[in-house]
This record gives structure tokens, sequence and C-alpha cells, in this order.
């Protein structure tokens, strides 16, 4: 997949807010080739404002990215279109990437009976799935994965486990935001801790 192209992902010293609120700042790290992270925090500390952040989809208030290699983002939007059969919404983004035949990602997730049935009436696990099929089709070196196991059931959560830990195996870096434990070997790991401005009283 990857080649002989170098595959990183890092940030220095990122801060992000949102309005006139400070997330969280001085989160540095640097990924490799065949590194996968697994990043923690409370509701609403900015896993996904980081994400957004590495993505290059909002700009961080200090600190900066780096990366070698293309992007695939897992959020919650599927960026499938909700009124086509599922088999059509994926061949849209199959001929957009020039990617992949979708066959091999369908049958992983067990998507194959779905091909026919409208994006809008896929059950929430069974959205996940196809933005996950999706995401492999695409072939990106790096995966931004934002609450991937969220409304999966157990055997789909070891399904998509597996893919992770083959996408790594196969030279790729994941990153990945979750509130649930994840059984992937090396897995290293960043807690995003609620930041707590400090007020100075300036007055006498
Ligand atoms: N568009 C927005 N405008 C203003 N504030 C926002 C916006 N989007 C998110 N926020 C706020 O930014 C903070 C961080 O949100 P974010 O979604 O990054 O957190 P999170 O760690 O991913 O949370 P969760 O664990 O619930 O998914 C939250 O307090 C949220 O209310």
């Amino acid at each position: 997949m990857q080649g002989s192209r170098p595959v990183t992902l890092s940030a220095h010293a990122l801060a992000c807010r949102r309005g006139d609120r400070l997330l969280f700042r001085g989160l540095s790290f640097a990924l490799e080739s065949g590194e996968a992270m697994h990043v923690t925090g409370a509701n609403g500390t900015g896993k996904t404002t980081m994400i957004r952040a590495l993505a290059g989809l909002t700009t961080p208030y200090s600190g900066s990215v780096e990366r070698a290699g293309d992007i695939g983002l897992l959020d919650e939007r599927t960026g499938l279109d909700p009124d086509l059969p599922l088999g059509k919404a994926l061949s849209f983004w199959q001929r957009i990437d020039a990617c992949s035949a979708p066959s091999h990602a369908l049958a992983t997730l067990g998507l194959a009976p779905l091909l026919d049935v409208p994006v809008r009436y896929l059950s929430t696990g069974q959205r996940k799935r196809a933005g996950l099929a999706a995401l492999l089709n695409r072939g990106s070196p790096i995966w931004l994965l934002d609450e991937p196991l969220s409304g999966l059931d157990a055997a789909a959560i070891k399904q998509v486990t597996a893919l992770i830990a083959d996408h790594i195996a196969g030279g790729g870096i994941a990153l990945i935001a979750s509130h649930q434990p994840l059984a992937i070997a090396g897995l290293q790991s960043l807690a995003i801790e609620k930041f707590t401005p400090v007020y100075q009283d300036e007055r006498p």
C-alpha cells in the first residue's frame, strides 16, 4: 500500500480552541510507519477537535502538524450519499479516488448483503461499517479514526480492531480517539486532559 514512500504524522506543542475557550495545549507526538496511538479523554476535552486539526480541517490555535502521506478520516459522517444504495454510494468514491474495488472491504465488514439498501436506511453500526469500507477502499496510509468502535456489536469490534492491526502491520499509521479499550499490540497512548485556565487576579 505505502510502497517506499515515508509515512509520518507528528504534532508539536499543539493547542486548539473553540470560540474563546482553550481546549488543550502542549500536545506533542510523532508517529511513523507501523505505529498507532490511542487518544483518550473525557467528553468535550477536544479529541475530535484535535483530529480535525491533524486532518487540516481546522486551524490550530498554536503549534504545528506535519505529515507525509495521505489522510483517511473516519468520523460520524460517512461521506456516503444517503439516498444512494450502499453499493452505488461506495462506487462513487471508488471512481473519484481511483481506488481499489470495494469487494474486499465489503466482504470483510459483512456489508455484501446490504449493497442494495439506501444508505439512509442503514443502522448505526451498519453505517459505521460502511464508513470503514469507504476508508479501506481509499487506501490512505494515515488513518484518523474518531470513535471507530461506537455503535458496533462485539463481532464487528473484533473485525475493526483486526483491520486497524492489519493497516499498521502493512506500514500504515493509525490515530484512534476512542472511549473503548483497543486490543492492538504496541499501541501508544495520549491522554488529553481538560485544560483548566489559571486566572491571575491582578487587583491589589
Ligand atoms: N463548532 C463548535 N463551536 C464551538 N464549540 C464547539 C464546536 N464544536 C465543538 N465545540 C466544543 O469544543 C469542545 C471539544 O469538543 P470535541 O468534540 O473536540 O470533544 P471530544 O473530546 O471529541 O468529545 P467526545 O468525547 O464527547 O466526543 C466541546 O466542549 C464542544 O462543546
